[in-house]
């Protein structure tokens, strides 16, 4: 009996000391896991059983096996909810308090966004939603966290590569120094010289998508085209060329991939040690690896073929052997799935909610037509359209009220980073934390009217008094807050394709207007659109369908 006692209290410490090696170390190794989970809990019933092998049964086996596993799985429950966890101030469902598989489920529906959203209008400016995790939604934020002194990036991205780092793209390099590295060669790349490069290309393209949508007859998919518009130019100005999806369609079933993709990646980005254990189990790794594997051939390709034009990968591959410190053939080729999947799902998303919004605001699209004609020739030129008031204040308002990345960028402090202040909250270190752009963006605070598609509220105030005067004229303290707008992100490590976005949106935007006059088709249905709004991590969307008429 004293020897049961003594083991079960030895399999009660033994297990608080693993707890303990959990907590500080978060061991991933499959090996060391298994010594953990699986060799340890056997040594006090190895232990008992040399005692006293008589007094041994099944039973004092599971007891000991019982105790072990118990207190592993109390010993977190109780510290994520008591008052010594360091996020202990922060308010937050008890679920997300408790384990990430929360986020990692709800995720998985698409809607995280409105989650989010609704856990800020419940809890407050600042959430925790997982055991070391936490939202906020404030302006002051912005720079604390994102800007130059800001914080790396977050754990969040770990689930997304394999444990050795091998693969790891521009946008997930936690190390803040080895991002500034790695970035370099995509700061020349998205330059205002090599943008100017682009602009050809971008010509060629919207044009080419204009042929086509003439081609069409009845209702058009709007945002199919879109998204094949999007990934022949961003393959130009990537890889030099190389895909012909307006022409040939998706053969590979590439936008397909893309969005399962994404998914996957985001359920693992919540747990990324599993993530990482998923990579050593080739079967689960498979999907993952296959839209890797398909990125880097791509980029290997662009390698043999050389390209005509200095294409992103011109930079990357360092072909004007200009850089300091070249990226390594490895790490440029990491890249490429990150290029494929920036360049073309965040703007066709874009694209298509701004002719969301357009279908569904008769004013603003009629405002919008009546700048573009008031152009004349002149609206087909790049410097003018940068100059087009309406023209950007609808495109900043669809991407306010639904932005590419909606639920934001992640960041994160570490044992090395310590914690930090971020506007006034303290963030204690080995904290994942972000700002929720959905809710920043629709924060009454921040933009009275929130949910309303204004771009009016984009004009000088006697512009948007002047159009809309029963609106704005009795708002005498009506909100806008630039400051709070940041579909880009901000700081050094924010989207490099930002320029190249705006200019690639306004050209495709005007090319349309210029050339067709477009109306919901019969199977338009405005909730429907934006039910099939997906957050995941970009937005994936359903479809747009239009009908197109050709001007003269
Ligand atoms: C409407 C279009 C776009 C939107 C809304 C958008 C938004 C974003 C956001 C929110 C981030 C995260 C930044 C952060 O971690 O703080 C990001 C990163 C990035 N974007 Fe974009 N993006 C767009 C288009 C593009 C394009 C056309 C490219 C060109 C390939 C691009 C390349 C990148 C890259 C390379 C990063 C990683 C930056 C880094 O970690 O240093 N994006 N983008």
């Amino acid at each position: 009996m004293e020897h049961h006692a003594t083991a079960l209290a030895g399999s009660f410490a033994l297990s608080l000391c693993v707890y303990a090696i959990f907590k500080t170390h978060e061991p991933r190794s499959p090996a060391f896991l298994v010594i953990l989970l699986v060799l340890l809990p056997m040594a006090p019933a190895i232990l008992l059983y040399w005692c006293s092998p008589g007094a041994t049964t099944m039973l004092s086996f599971s007891a000991l096996f019982g105790v072990y596993y118990s207190t592993l799985l109390v010993c977190p429950i109780l510290y994520r909810l008591s008052r010594w966890h360091p996020l202990a101030a922060y308010p937050g469902p008890i679920a997300c308090k408790l384990t990430k598989f929360h986020m990692a489920f709800i995720s998985q529906r698409g809607k995280q966004h409105l989650y989010l959203y609704s856990l800020h209008q419940k809890y407050g400016d600042i959430v925790r939603i997982g055991p070391n995790e936490v939202i906020i939604r404030s302006s002051d934020a912005i720079g604390p966290l994102l800007g130059s002194v800001g914080l790396p990036k977050g754990a969040f991205w770990d689930g997304r590569f394999p444990p050795n780092g091998v693969g790891r793209s521009l946008i997930s390099v936690r190390d803040s120094r080895e991002h500034s590295i790695r970035r370099r060669p995509w700061n020349c790349a998205f330059n205002s010289t090599a943008i100017k490069n682009y602009e050809p290309l971008i010509d060629a393209r919207t044009s080419e998508l204009v042929d086509v949508l003439r081609k069409q007859s009845g209702t058009v998919n709007f945002l199919q085209w879109v998204q094949y518009f999007t990934y022949d130019i961003m393959a130009d100005f990537v890889f030099g060329g190389g895909t012909q999806m307006m022409r040939d369609g998706d053969v590979d079933n590439i936008w397909q991939q893309i969005e399962s993709s994404q998914k996957v990646s985001l359920f693992l980005s919540h747990v990324p040690w599993l993530g990482q254990l998923m990579f050593r189990v080739p079967s689960l790794a498979q999907p993952r690896k296959a839209i890797m594997a398909y990125a880097i051939q791509v980029a290997k390709a662009r390698n043999l073929r050389r390209s005509t034009h200095k294409d992103l990968y011109y930079y990357l591959f360092n072909e004007a052997e200009s850089a300091l410190r070249p990226l390594t053939e490895e790490e440029a080729l990491s890249d490429s799935l990150l290029a494929i999947g920036a360049g073309a799902d965040t703007i066709a998303a874009s694209v298509s909610n701004i002719f969301y919004f357009l279908l569904t605001n008769p004013s603003a699209y009629s405002r919008l037509w009546d700048e573009i004609d008031a152009c004349g020739d002149h609206a087909l030129s790049y410097h003018k359209q940068a100059g087009m008031p309406y023209l950007n204040a609808v495109i900043n308002e669809s991407l306010r009220l639904l932005p590419a990345v909606p639920s934001g960028s992640i960041r994160g402090t570490t044992v090395e980073t310590g914690g930090q202040r971020i506007g006034s909250y303290y963030i204690p270190p080995n904290t994942t934390v972000s700002i929720h752009f959905y809710s920043l963006h629709r924060d009454p605070r921040n933009f009275s009217l929130p949910d309303l598609f204004l771009p009016e509220r984009w004009l000088p105030v006697e512009d948007r008094m002047s159009m809309e005067p029963a609106l704005f004229s009795g708002l005498d303290d009506f909100i806008h807050n630039p400051a709070a707008f940041i579909p880009f992100s901000h700081g050094p490590a924010s989207c490099v394709g930002k320029n190249f976005a705006y200019l690639e949106m306004r050209m495709v935007i005007c090319k349309i207007m210029v050339n067709f006059s477009i109306c919901g088709a019969k199977e338009f249905n405005s909730s429907a659109y934006e039910d099939s709004v997906k957050d995941l991590f970009t937005m994936a969307l359903g479809s747009l369908p239009v009908m197109l008429s050709p001007r003269s």
